[in-house]
């Protein structure tokens, strides 16, 4: 994992993660203070309200469906599925729909997870109601019909050396959980999105609030967390996508002008261009030019000095350094042009290319890949009093990132 993954995924999971687990610490210490019950009951409808809104106005199917079934599992908890499991042994129903409700939320969690919003957004929609929708009553039904089979399969304990009694939730219904809860952990650390992270740490919140009996308003409160943290997933998730370019994961030109009118009196801002990708794209394809594309902005991420990089459009980047001159930036600069030139890039034939990584280096072997490599030119300015504002910074460095093609390219040219 790089810096940079980790970086983001703390970014990304940091704020849900304090969020819910400063609501759990609050209810468990009793630390919360009075509120009129009314109140307290309306809280999760008015945050379900706001979360389901901006999922279905954002067009994240997703999280809309998971802000539906955190509403279920609140009404489920209002009706008191839970006591009326663990007093009324003599009839199996309440402890059968307290075992469903269990087993299922998790289930539809990790299929909602990896079904990709790919239709229209209402039929999407109801598409995913119908298919969850039919499950849920395929298993009420069978319940009530079959109440001693199904309590034989979701009430026993068939593993008696996996049973952990301080869980209150059946064996079967905490080790799905506890697999769909490790399954959607693994896709949120490998491809972390603040969608991703939302609907996992819910399911987390979920499975910690199921099995437990608060006092009067901690399901409410603790639910509506939940909700909250749907909704500001949808927020992050959109000012993501208007701010990070979806090719090479850099902050775009948006996120770019918005740094710009933030910066002191004193920076420099290099113009980065790849050399002959015309030529390149018209020889090797175009998704060789985008994967090149994205290895040229993993190296321009990396660049020192406290520079950050940008894509500025089409093979243009744009890197800025705060508090630097331009000549203070051309060793950093010269260090990502050298490690863009010696990088190689594997060329892969994507219909031919194995299944797995062992079978792909096995059949590759030593030496019989086939690479190629690009070089980048750049030009550097620095605000003075000829460029007294960014854009004519910006100007200054595309001046001498054409002096730089012209002189033959693969260097770095310093504005005069
Ligand atoms: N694969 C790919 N190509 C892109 C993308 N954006 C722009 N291009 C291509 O980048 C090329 C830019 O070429 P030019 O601006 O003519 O310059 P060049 O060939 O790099 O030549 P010099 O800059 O003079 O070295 C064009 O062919 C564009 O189609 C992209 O996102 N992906």
């Amino acid at each position: 994992m790089t810096q940079e993954h980790l970086k983001t995924l703390i970014f990304i999971l940091l704020p849900p993660v304090m969020l819910a687990l400063g609501m759990g610490a609050a209810i468990q210490g009793a630390w919360l203070p009075e509120l009129p019950q009314g109140l307290v009951e309306v809280i999760p409808w008015l945050t379900g309200v706001l979360a389901g809104v901006l999922a279905f106005l954002y067009g994240r199917t997703r999280t809309l469906i998971c802000v539906i079934l955190v509403l279920m599992v609140y009404l489920g908890s209002m009706f008191q599925i839970r006591p009326m499991a663990m007093t009324t042994e003599a009839d199996l129903l309440p402890a059968l729909g307290y075992a469903l409700m269990t087993l299922m939320v998790p289930l539809v969690f990790l299929v909602n997870a990896f079904w990709s919003e790919r239709y229209h957004l209402m039929m999407d929609l109801l598409l995913r109601l119908s298919v969850f929708g039919s499950l849920a009553g395929f298993a009420v039904l069978f319940a009530t019909q079959f109440p001693e089979g199904m309590a034989d399969l979701l009430l026993t304990t068939h593993l008696p050396a996996l049973h952990w009694d301080g869980y209150g939730m059946p064996q079967l219904s905490f080790w799905s959980l506890i697999l769909c809860l490790a399954v959607m952990g693994f896709f949120v650390v490998r491809r972390p999105t603040p969608q991703w992270a939302g609907q996992w740490i819910t399911l987390a919140g979920i499975g910690w609030m199921l099995p437990q009996l608060f006092h009067a308003y901690a399901v409410p409160l603790f639910t509506a967390t939940l909700l909250l943290i749907l909704a500001i997933a949808v927020v992050h998730e959109s000012f993501q996508m208007a701010f990070r370019d979806d090719l090479t994961g850099l902050p775009g030109r948006r996120a770019l002008n918005e740094r710009l009118q933030r910066l002191g009196r004193c920076y420099a801002i290099a113009m980065t261009d790849v050399d002959h990708f015309k030529k390149f794209n018209d020889t090797h394809g175009h998704d060789l030019g985008d994967q090149v594309l994205r290895v040229v902005a993993a190296q321009l991420r990396k660049v020192r000095g406290g520079g950050k990089a940008y894509r500025y459009g089409g093979e243009e980047f744009t890197i800025v350094f705060p508090g630097k001159t331009a000549e203070q930036c051309v060793p950093h600069l010269e260090a990502v042009r050298e490690a863009i030139e010696a990088y190689e890039i594997a060329i892969r034939n994507e219909a031919s290319r194995p299944s797995n990584k062992r079978e792909g280096r096995a059949r590759r072997g030593p030496g019989k890949e086939r690479t190629v490599s690009v070089t980048i030119s750049m030009g550097v300015a620095e605000r003075s009093v000829d460029h007294p504002d960014p854009q004519s910074v910006i100007k200054a460095a595309d001046q001498a990132l054409y002096a730089a093609k012209q002189a033959g390219r693969n260097q770095v040219c310093l504005a005069e």
